[in-house]
């Protein structure tokens, strides 16, 4: 398992060692130890289990209180994924990584506490799953418009076609209006 280091320090990608043979492969996606020793002590609550077709977008979200640091991977088809430091005083703050996850590199993102997080899927369809640090909080939550210009994220859009985004996420606030940590 390597962990690899992005333009934002505290957000890393993850790349487990896949052993093939003629049965298929296998895989470790998680081993507290290695986890605690690359990005620090956590525990994680709650696992999640998402599915989305190619367009979707879903993001940015964080939450204010049960803050959320979320270890996320693709386990069908691809997605871009992205990761926006809401930190004010981070060296970094207001900075986006995007890293592609899909089915076929197996990579991993951690994105930390004290990010807004968001994901669009370029496959026919896609499945997301996710280990958080702290557990859902719907009174908490806050979505952040995926195309704030202020943020400037490239998303890397199929046919140049606007994403489909659920209700919440269409009337996402701006970076400036958003609560920062
Ligand atoms: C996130 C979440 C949703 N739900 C419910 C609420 C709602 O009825 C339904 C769908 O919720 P949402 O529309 O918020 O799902 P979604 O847009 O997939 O939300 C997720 O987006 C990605 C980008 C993240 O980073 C996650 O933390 C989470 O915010 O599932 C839970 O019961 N538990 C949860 O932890």
């Amino acid at each position: 398992m390597k962990f690899i280091e992005t333009d934002i320090p505290d957000v890393k990608i993850i790349e487990p060692t896949v052993f093939g043979d003629e049965r298929g492969f296998f895989m470790e996606t998680f081993r507290l130890s290695l986890f605690n020793e690359q990005c620090g002590e956590r525990t994680f609550v709650q696992d999640n289990h998402s599915k989305s077709t190619q367009g979707i977008l879903r993001g940015l979200h964080y939450q204010t209180e049960n803050t959320q640091g979320k270890l996320v991977r693709v386990v069908s088809g691809e997605v871009f994924d992205v990761a926006v430091d809401m930190r004010k005083d981070s060296p970094t703050f207001g900075k986006w990584v995007g890293v592609y996850l899909s089915e076929k590199n197996k990579r991993q993102l951690w994105v930390p506490e004290g990010f807004a997080h968001g994901f669009y899927v370029t496959s026919e369809s896609a499945e997301f799953v996710y280990k958080c640090t702290d557990s859902y909080n719907p009174n908490a939550e806050v979505s952040v418009k995926w195309d704030d210009p202020t943020i400037g994220i490239k998303w890397p859009l199929v046919d140049c076609q606007l994403p489909n985004l659920s209700a919440k996420d269409e009337d996402g606030l701006s970076f400036e209006a958003a609560p920062k940590f």
